[in-house]
């Protein structure tokens, strides 16, 4: 591990400690992450979102090292941008102007590409997927599940080489999260992703089980999805 980290490849955590009210939510957590598709499971405050965070630079490690991609994660997100993409649980966290358009051309002018350029690349998208006519559309009229799959596209557009989601599907009924599931399913860009509801996982490559910011198993979705339900199947019946 320690000949890991730092290189330009993928994601390397070594021995991570991360302190919030001076509670230890991650403990001295080592781990590489370089399977295509990596669910993150465990129950409430177990310490998900705080690797995420940790994994794209919203909150800094006290202890250990951190490499995403050869970078520091700390190093500013007009650097980080290109490499990592972070989803939020509620779209209204992440969306910041009025329309559509603006919404998915903001992240592409600041990656440095000029406004009729940014604008040209949200037009063949928005063809691509038949929705040309949303371009001008209001964010306010747009439901949780399309407003949804804006943050999506926004992400997707910047290419990033990875792409966290923190609960993404939570508020949005199950034809829009089958609907979202299938366009992440297609991308070529490594995704992390955290959900409680646990089906959102097939297909996924890697399942880590944390509890108490530790891994509790590690491994294939099949094994790790079948220890946890049987373990909150013992639980409950305590
Ligand atoms: N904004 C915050 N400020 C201080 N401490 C926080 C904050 N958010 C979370 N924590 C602490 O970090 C711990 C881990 O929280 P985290 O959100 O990473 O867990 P989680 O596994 O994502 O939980 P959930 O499934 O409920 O979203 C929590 O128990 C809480 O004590």
């Amino acid at each position: 591990m320690t000949q890991s980290v730092g290189q330009e490849q993928g994601i390397y955590l070594h021995q991570v400690t991360l302190v919030r009210n001076e509670r230890t939510v991650i403990d001295q957590l080592s781990l590489q992450l370089s399977e295509p598709r990596i669910g993150l499971i465990g129950h409430n405050g177990s310490g998900k979102s705080s690797l995420l965070r940790l994994i794209n630079g919203l909150l800094p490690a006290n202890t250990g090292q951190i490499s995403v991609f050869g970078q520091n994660p700390n190093s500013g997100p007009e650097n980080m941008s290109s490499h990592v993409g972070f989803i939020f649980q509620n779209p209204d966290h992440q969306i910041i102007f009025p329309t559509v358009e603006e919404e998915l051309c903001f992240g592409l002018l600041n990656q440095g590409l000029s406004k009729s350029t940014a604008l040209e690349n949200v037009m063949s998208f928005l063809s691509e997927q038949g929705r040309s006519d949303w371009a001008k559309r209001p964010i306010h009229s747009l439901s949780d599940g399309q407003k949804q799959w804006v943050c999506i596209v926004a992400i997707i557009l910047m290419n990033p080489k990875v792409i966290l989601l923190d609960e993404p599907f939570s508020a949005l009924d199950l034809p829009t999260r089958y609907q979202l599931l299938d366009l992440l399913h297609h991308l070529p860009q490594q995704i992390i992703m955290i959900s409680h509801e646990l089906d959102s996982f097939t297909d996924f490559d890697r399942i880590i089980w944390l509890e108490e910011g530790k891994i509790r198993q590690d491994g294939p979705a099949d094994e790790i999805l079948k220890a946890y339900y049987a373990d909150a199947k013992r639980v409950r019946v305590r």
